[in-house]
């Protein structure tokens, strides 16, 4: 394990000021929607605002005493800030979870351009800059990335899961989009907070043709996706009830960006009262939301590339987590993934995004 980086307060060297004037210019140069920097202690936060000018900045740390004074509540200049929590991991796997989560925390669109400041030479001292394209760094959905939504429901079933939600956004059904909501483990739960809204198609039939590893069956998921209402899966990946009303009572905890709506609120509500994952496809658009204890925790962009599951190898344990490349990704017209893990203090372009209440998104939903 990493020693715990240093916290006293950084100097404003010659090096460091040049190295904000080399991604000022960097920035400038290839219309950079944003400059990340990731601080390793605090440092003369106004004298790093007066270095970027207007340009949207973000700092990114390990812990909040490394972000101390960087908040707008701490009366210093109000950065963006995303704390990672990361401390012993490399620093390309803590610029991608910045870089992740600063898309979770809408402080950054999919596909921006981003500079980033950090230190990979000489530990607290800022040596490297890069210029990176959000839609190619993070279209590589790693199996890890799913490891962090941490849960008892298999891997295997959630990656199923997602891989249908996808193409469900991506395809829709006969040329019209359609959006879905699939609520995957805790099903007994989450039974018991859900009615029918009519006709059940899956009911009657045994669980060895509701399983969704089988293509018949995720054919018939996107068949009944047009349906209104939430599929209800369980752990092991059987379609246990369809076309749903999900009943989970209103939490006051829950916070969702301005624009989503009852099918969104709902996959918030049954997340945080059941152990369930939840997997949203809004019908405008085509966005996969996964949501996980009230949270969105991965966000997949309909974007244009194919999506992968790469094969990831951990630094840390030495394990190999093996990631079988989907049917999904030879598709040549396959979208891409963006991953999100929401555990940051909110920024304030996400406050700025005017966050609703359940209520008021009731009231937008009509009930
Ligand atoms: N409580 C619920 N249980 C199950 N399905 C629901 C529930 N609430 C809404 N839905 C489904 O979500 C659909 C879309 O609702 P709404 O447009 O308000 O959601 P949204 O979050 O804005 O999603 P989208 O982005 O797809 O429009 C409804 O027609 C219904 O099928």
């Amino acid at each position: 394990m990493a020693p715990p980086r240093a916290t006293a307060p950084r100097r404003f060297t010659p090096q460091l000021e040049g190295f904000c004037a080399a991604a000022s210019g960097l920035a400038d140069q290839h219309s950079a929607d944003a400059i990340l920097f990731l601080a390793e202690r605090p440092i003369d936060w106004a004298k790093l605002q007066e270095a970027f000018g207007s340009r949207t900045l973000l700092v990114a740390a390990d812990s909040e005493d490394q972000l101390a004074g960087a908040h707008d509540d701490d009366n210093g200049p109000g950065f963006d800030t995303i704390l990672l929590g990361m401390n012993d991991a490399p620093v390309f796997e803590r610029l991608t979870q910045a870089l992740l989560e600063a898309v979770a925390d809408e402080l950054l669109e999919p596909g921006s351009k981003v500079v980033t400041l950090y230190s990979s030479y000489d530990p607290g001292v800022i040596d490297s800059l890069s210029l990176i394209h959000l839609d190619e760094h993070l279209g590589r959905l790693t199996v890890r990335d799913l490891r962090r939504i941490e849960t008892k429901i298999p891997m295997e079933t959630i990656r199923a899961v997602i891989d249908l939600a996808v193409e469900i956004g991506r395809e829709g059904r006969e040329g019209k989009p359609i959006g879905t909501l699939m609520v995957v483990g805790d099903h007994k739960r989450t039974l018991e907070l859900s009615k029918p809204m009519g006709f059940d198609p899956v009911k009657g039939y045994p669980a060895s043709e509701r399983s969704i590893s089988d293509a018949k069956v995720r054919d018939g998921v996107k068949e009944i996706a047009q349906m209104d209402g939430a599929f209800i899966i369980s752990a092991n990946g059987t379609v246990v009830a369809a076309a749903q009303h999900i009943t989970a009572p209103a939490s006051t905890d829950i916070t969702l960006s301005k624009g989503l709506g009852a099918r969104h609120w709902t996959a918030a509500q049954i997340t945080k009262a059941t152990e369930a994952i939840a997997v949203a496809v809004s019908s405008s658009g085509g966005t996969v939301r996964v949501f996980q204890g009230g949270e969105v925790v991965l966000r997949i962009e309909p974007l244009e590339r194919a999506m992968t599951w790469r094969e990831f190898e951990s630094e840390h344990d030495g394990d190999k987590e093996k990631a079988a490349a989907t049917a999904d990704a030879k598709k040549p017209t396959e979208k891409k993934a963006s991953k999100v893990r929401s555990k940051t203090p909110r920024g304030k372009a996400a406050k700025a995004a005017a966050e609703t209440k359940p209520d008021d998104a009731a009231a937008d939903a009509g009930g």
